[in-house]
């Protein structure tokens, strides 16, 4: 039987990272990693790894015409949001010229294209969020990301759209740290921090992202899917949970709020998702929250 073959980008990711893994356990696919620079996955068998840095259209085009991927599941972008508000050009040429140019070489080689997009789009003012509710982002990041969205929405190619919330997990020489891993390294150290109270999030496994993502990929779905964790926390709930599990202080987890915690780009305070089309269509599943920790926990020892 002809297997299926996806690319995927930003491969060295924690998303990237993570669908790898799932991906090589699945006979019927063909799996070529892609990112910038060197391999950083600690194991090589089961994939291909080929670099391919996305801001490069010669790059993307001699891959694509080597490979002629049947999907490309897009992960990479700039997704530290502080410093797309600070270095708005780059962020624009990674998160939305970058995808323009992924766009036309799927368009060129009938490639299926998934890209990977944030609750970030919406304003945080009335979640948890409907694929079908109306996008208004706050920050530079999720107008890249919106923009992103729009141009794979008005092209030609065959496309989907997976959206996610605050993940969190742990990969090998990542590039930026995510929630669990700050509160458990803070309290390590026995820093004191201060979570704030007033987001609201459905954080998810980076698992189970990989998951959804795969789901999508392999059933070729097209539309915009949510795709996160189904429990519906503030970041001072994640903190305390994950403090709970891995018994540490919790006295050192204290309580703010965005008028005492200002971070220079505004965050929506209220997202999350509604996971009923995903489960209905896809059958996608997550963990809870404590699941997923326990399963980050057994990664870590
Ligand atoms: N993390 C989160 O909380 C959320 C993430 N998302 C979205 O999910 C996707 C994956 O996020 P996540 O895995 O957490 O992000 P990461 O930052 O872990 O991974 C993004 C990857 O993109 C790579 N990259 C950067 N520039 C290029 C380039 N020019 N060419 C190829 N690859 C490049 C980075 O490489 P390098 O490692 O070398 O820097 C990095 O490995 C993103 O699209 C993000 O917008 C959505 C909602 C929440
Ligand atoms: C550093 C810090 C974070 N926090 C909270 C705020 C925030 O909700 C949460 C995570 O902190 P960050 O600011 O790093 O997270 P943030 O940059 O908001 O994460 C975002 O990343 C991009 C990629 C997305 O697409 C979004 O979905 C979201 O996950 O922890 C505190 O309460 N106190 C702190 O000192």
């Amino acid at each position: 039987m002809e297997k299926k073959k996806i690319l995927i980008t930003g491969s060295n990711g924690l998303l990237g990272q993570k669908l790898v893994e799932l991906l090589v356990t699945k006979p019927h696919i063909d799996t070529i990693a892609t990112a910038r620079g060197g391999n950083r996955l600690p194991f090589s068998n089961g994939y291909r790894y080929i670099e391919m840095d996305i801001t490069d259209p010669q790059a993307v085009d001699r891959v694509f015409g080597a490979e002629r991927p049947d999907v490309v599941i897009h992960t990479a972008a700039m997704t530290n949001v502080d410093q797309c508000e600070a270095e708005k050009d780059a962020c624009w040429k990674l998160n939305v010229t970058a995808t323009e140019t992924l766009i036309a070489a799927c368009a060129k080689h009938k490639t299926f294209l998934e890209l990977v997009s944030t609750d970030f789009i919406f304003d945080g003012t009335s979640g948890p969020y409907r694929e079908d509710d109306e996008p208004n982002p706050i920050s530079f990041y999720g107008w890249s990301k919106f923009a992103a969205e729009k141009a794979v929405v008005s092209s030609s190619i065959e496309w989907a759209i997976a959206r996610t919330v605050l993940v969190y997990g742990i990969a090998h020489d990542m590039s930026r740290s995510n929630i669990i891993l700050w509160v458990k390294k803070s309290l390590d150290e026995g820093k004191a921090i201060k979570v704030v109270t007033d987001q609201f999030r459905t954080p998810t496994l980076a698992e189970d992202l990989a998951l959804g993502c795969y789901l999508i990929a392999d059933q070729q779905a097209k539309g915009i899917y949510h795709i996160s964790g189904k429990d519906f926390l503030t970041p001072y709930e994640m903190a305390l949970a994950a403090a709970d599990y891995f018994g540490l202080d919790a006295s050192l987890i204290s309580p703010t709020d965005a008028s005492a915690f200002s971070q220079p780009a505004r965050r929506p305070p209220r997202t999350g998702f509604d996971l009923s089309k995903s489960r209905e269509v896809l059958g996608y599943e997550p963990h809870s929250f404590r699941e997923g920790i326990e399963i980050l926990a057994g990664q870590i020892f």
